[in-house]
């Protein structure tokens, strides 16, 4: 539905709940009144225009960012009430794929994904390794173990980066900008792997993504950031938006018009 977030309690609690956060820099505003829920088990889309602060949002969610004002709760823990040491804790629940796959250039692409197990584990290296060997089977990365990331392409590297954000099996995934850079049929393919981490190893997924056939493939909610008034102006999934909502500045941008104009007239 394309309707305001709603804060009212539910019956199972959401994994994460965002209440009426505010994000500025200084005297900037980038978001405010942002409130939310990630429901268990959901694709969660955050949707916008550029530089309405979708990036911003993704990285209070993982602790880059302390909000301004409001609380994310997590299982309703006040993640940022917490110290240091819980959220490092917490933090632990978390696999994050940043736009670039961010992996180190001086190691193969198997140390890459071994980093977090030697980083947070005590596991006996034959462990890790074994481990590592599983988690690049997953993303059907497995024949690349000993290449460096500048040998392999942008789309392989996603999918290492996406086998190191689940090294430490997480159940909240992270993707800023996972599809930028691909091509269509490498995108389609991630989009899979995605669909299938969900659906396989349960996790719960956040999405920051510009790339709309991506969202409506697999993301079931969502929300829709409003780069001129600084609030979220809609929330569902993408395709509800696309399909439903009447808010102009929304199916503007789920129908790719190049103006506000343009959907009014057609
Ligand atoms: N450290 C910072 N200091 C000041 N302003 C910042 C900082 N980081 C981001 N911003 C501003 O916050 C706003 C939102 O940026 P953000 O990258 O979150 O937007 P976005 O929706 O992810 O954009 P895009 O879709 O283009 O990636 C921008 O105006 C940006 O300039």
């Amino acid at each position: 539905m394309c309707a305001a977030p709603t804060t009212t309690p539910q019956a199972t609690q959401p994994l994460i709940a965002v209440r009426d956060m505010t994000i500025a820099f200084g005297p900037k505003v980038i978001q405010h009144n942002v409130s939310f829920d990630l429901k268990r088990g959901s694709i969660f889309a955050v949707m916008g225009g550029s530089g309405c602060g979708k990036s911003t949002l993704l990285k209070s969610m993982i602790g880059l960012l302390r909000p301004t004002t409001g609380q994310i709760l997590v299982e309703g823990e006040d993640y940022w009430a917490q110290d240091d040491a819980r959220r490092t804790a917490i933090n632990h629940r978390y696999g994050v794929l940043f736009q670039s796959g961010a992996l180190w250039s001086s190691m193969t692409v198997g140390e890459n994904v071994a980093l977090p197990l030697e980083m947070f584990t005590s596991l006996p290296p034959e462990v890790v390794r074994r481990l590592v060997e599983l988690k690049l089977g997953l993303v059907g990365m497995e024949q690349a173990i000993d290449l460096f990331p500048s040998e392999i392409s942008g789309g392989m590297r996603k999918r290492a980066g996406l086998a190191r954000a689940i090294a430490l099996d997480p159940d909240i995934l992270f993707f800023d900008e996972p599809s930028a850079g691909l091509d269509p049929i490498t995108s389609a393919r991630l989009d899979d792997l995605i669909l299938t981490l969900r659906d396989g190893l349960g996790a719960t997924i956040v999405i920051v993504s510009h790339e709309l056939p991506s969202l409506f493939a697999i993301a079931d909610d969502g929300i829709f950031l409003d780069a001129v008034t600084h609030t979220p102006i809609a929330h569902g999934s993408p395709t509800a938006l696309r399909d439903t909502c009447t808010i102009p500045e929304v199916t503007a941008f789920m129908n790719r018009a190049s103006s506000i104009s343009d959907t009014e007239e057609g």
